[in-house]
């Protein structure tokens, strides 16, 4: 039915088109329209921040009396009519994020209760919207996210000291921007979609506690200064009245996308999680053994079969190796899966860079394994290593989509043949 290199096609292209599905300028048009917006101004936020706001600026043109949008490095595509553009540090906050954030306070600053912000929001706002607060420097927040980070930190365990260290963020940019009103949309890239945690929650009420701020860092070994400690015991906001929040896309989008273009293809499909949160190279093994039961077992699924997972794994990075968690996902079913033949495993972050690289993540079959090690190199030194995006370069695994746009955490297809 399917050759290995049409096998690999068919998950590419999967994987690519339901990326396509949660793209943001689609999601923005199908809900705007809806929401009789007049002389608004527009502060787009996060790694799809651009394209939110260009086709925002489709839909309501003039209607925007001004517009601001700060996005990851390298994810900016050109101007938008008048807007300010701005590029600034992921997943570490830089002078470039604090600079913009003091430009957008300046403009909400300005206005009162008849005005209207449109807030885009999307993953990646923790680092590129960031203002600490008095008392606390841009280096101990940047030194705070890196150990954090390399931690790993679940995402919502990390929001939960940013939120506590940040004048815009846990609800602090709503009360900000108030008597003034925030409507908001926001792409999920956060299991379970927590509002207070996408992006640490800029525009909505804050549910974790100084108090559990505090126990974060203990868990973590992470030592802090005495004024960030006095930092973390301001509360944030636990309510707030001047916020409208729309949903618009989020990884069980994807996910459904996947599973509905796999039937098309003739596979038996299905989704089997959409919040996979475990350790990276984990999540491989254990997915690489469902394939085994596939394969020789046909179950839970007959053959030719598509299982499909969301969400985002962890990485506690202890080598010195470059790579991201679905590339370290792949290697590691790469390793589970060698010399099984009618396999193949895609792992793809949806924002389309894994990790610190220029990679969306990697795709593997029996083969992977036994190309590195015909090679003379051990696959496994490099997962000890977190380095498994030499891995995959040596074994013409990697997945290069380029920044896609949206952020919608990681989506995994193994396709079974
Ligand atoms: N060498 C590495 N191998 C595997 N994962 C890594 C490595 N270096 C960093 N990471 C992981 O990459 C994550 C950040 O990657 P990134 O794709 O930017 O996340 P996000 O898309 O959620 O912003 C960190 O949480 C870290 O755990
Ligand atoms: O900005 C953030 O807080 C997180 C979650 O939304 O995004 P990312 O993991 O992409 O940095
Ligand atoms: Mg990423």
């Amino acid at each position: 039915m399917f050759d290995p290199e049409s096998l690999k096609k068919l998950a590419i292209e999967i994987v690519k088109k339901s990326i396509e599905a949660v793209f943001p300028d689609r999601a923005v048009k199908e809900t705007l329209p809806k929401l009789n917006l007049d002389r608004v101004i527009l502060v787009a936020v996060g790694k799809a921040a651009w394209r939110m706001a260009k086709a925002a600026y489709e839909v309501l043109g003039e209607k925007i009396r001004k517009g601001v949008v700060v996005t990851k490095y390298g994810h900016s595509e050109g101007l938008i009519d008048d807007f300010e553009i701005y590029e600034a540090g992921h997943p570490v906050p830089d002078e470039n994020t604090i600079k913009t954030t003091r430009r957008v306070l300046e403009l909400v600053d300005q206005l009162n209760e008849n005005d209207t912000v449109l807030f885009l929001l999307s993953g990646g706002g923790s680092s590129l919207f960031e203002l600490p607060l008095e008392g606390v420097s841009l280096e101990e927040i940047q030194k705070l996210t890196s150990a954090l980070l390399k931690s790993g930190a679940s995402i919502e365990e990390i929001n939960t000291v940013r939120k506590h260290l940040s004048q815009v963020k846990g609800g602090r940019f709503a009360e900000r921007v108030f008597p003034a009103k925030v409507v908001a949309l926001v792409l999920s890239d956060v299991l379970g979609d927590r509002l207070d945690v996408i992006a640490s929650g800029p525009a909505w009420p804050d549910n974790s506690t100084s108090e559990d701020a505090l126990k974060v860092l203990e868990k973590y070994g992470i030592e802090t200064s005495e004024s960030v400690k006095r930092a973390i015991l301001q509360e944030t906001p636990k309510h707030l009245s001047n916020v409208e929040i729309h949903l618009i896309g989020n990884v069980q989008k994807v996910c459904d996308e996947a599973k509905s273009l796999a039937k098309e293809k003739g596979f038996n499909a299905e989704i089997i999680t959409t919040s996979l949160d475990c350790e990276a190279r984990e999540a491989g093994r254990f997915i690489a053994s469902i394939m085994k039961e596939v394969k020789f077992k046909d179950r839970p699924l007959k053959k030719p079969a598509a299982l499909i997972f969301g969400g985002e794994t962890v990485v506690h990075v202890k080598g010195n190796g470059i790579g991201g968690r679905n590339q370290e996902l792949a290697l590691s079913a790469a390793i589970a899966l060698e010399g099984i033949e009618g396999v193949i495993l895609c792992s793809a972050g949806t924002d389309g860079t894994d990790g610190p690289t220029d990679a969306a993540g990697g795709i593997v079959d029996g083969s992977t394994a036994k190309t590195l090690k015909a090679m003379g190199e051990d696959p496994y030194q490099y997962l000890k290593n977190n380095d498994s995006y030499n891995a995959l370069k040596k074994s013409g695994a990697l997945l290069i989509t380029g920044p896609t746009g949206t952020n919608v955490n990681d989506l995994i297809i193994g396709l079974i043949v």
